[in-house]
């Protein structure tokens, strides 16, 4: 997982390390379940190339909204550990999720983050499959940002 000295530099991103001592302590997340004894699961968003994003509800704040992303502890190497790297980096930019908080829970490692509005491919999906021309503009503004 990300060392403590990466940590020290996250400026408010929270983060929390699990070791499992058995098979049993690594069940798959699901709706209804509850992170940290603070984010509920409240639903799936969409499914990436090495993970399941979903809504949480942070029951410490309200019940704000974020997006977390998953992923199970299979392999030595994590995709995500390394998405978690470039957030980190990435952390007030405009155009990023801002990432909140990450860990391990269950045999996955997760990160909580701010949630985004619909993806292109939904916006292009409720448009009809046809974008006009002041759409394509303002995505190609947003994209050289
Ligand atoms: N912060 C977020 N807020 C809202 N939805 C999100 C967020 N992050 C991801 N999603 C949605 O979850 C789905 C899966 O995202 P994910 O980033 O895992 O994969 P991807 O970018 O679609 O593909 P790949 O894994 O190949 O990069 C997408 O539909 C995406 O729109």
């Amino acid at each position: 997982m990300i060392s403590k000295n990466e940590e020290s530099f996250t400026d408010n991103v929270q983060s929390e390390k699990k070791y499992y001592e058995s098979d049993e302590d690594i069940q798959p997340l699901k709706v209804g379940d509850i992170i940290q004894n603070r984010f509920l699961i409240s639903q799936k968003i969409g499914e990436g190339s090495f993970g399941s994003v979903f809504k949480v509800l942070d029951r410490k704040n309200n019940n704000a909204q974020w997006a977390m992303k998953v992923e199970a502890d299979e392999d030595e190497s994590s995709l995500l550990e390394r998405e978690i790297k470039v957030l980190i980096e990435l952390r007030k930019q405009q155009g990023f999720p801002q990432i909140k908080f990450y860990g391990q829970e269950r045999g996955y490692t997760y990160c909580i983050m701010t949630m985004l509005g619909k993806n292109l491919e939904q916006i292009f999906r409720k448009l009809g499959g046809v974008l006009n021309l002041a759409t394509v503009l303002r995505l190609a503004i947003q994209f050289n940002r």
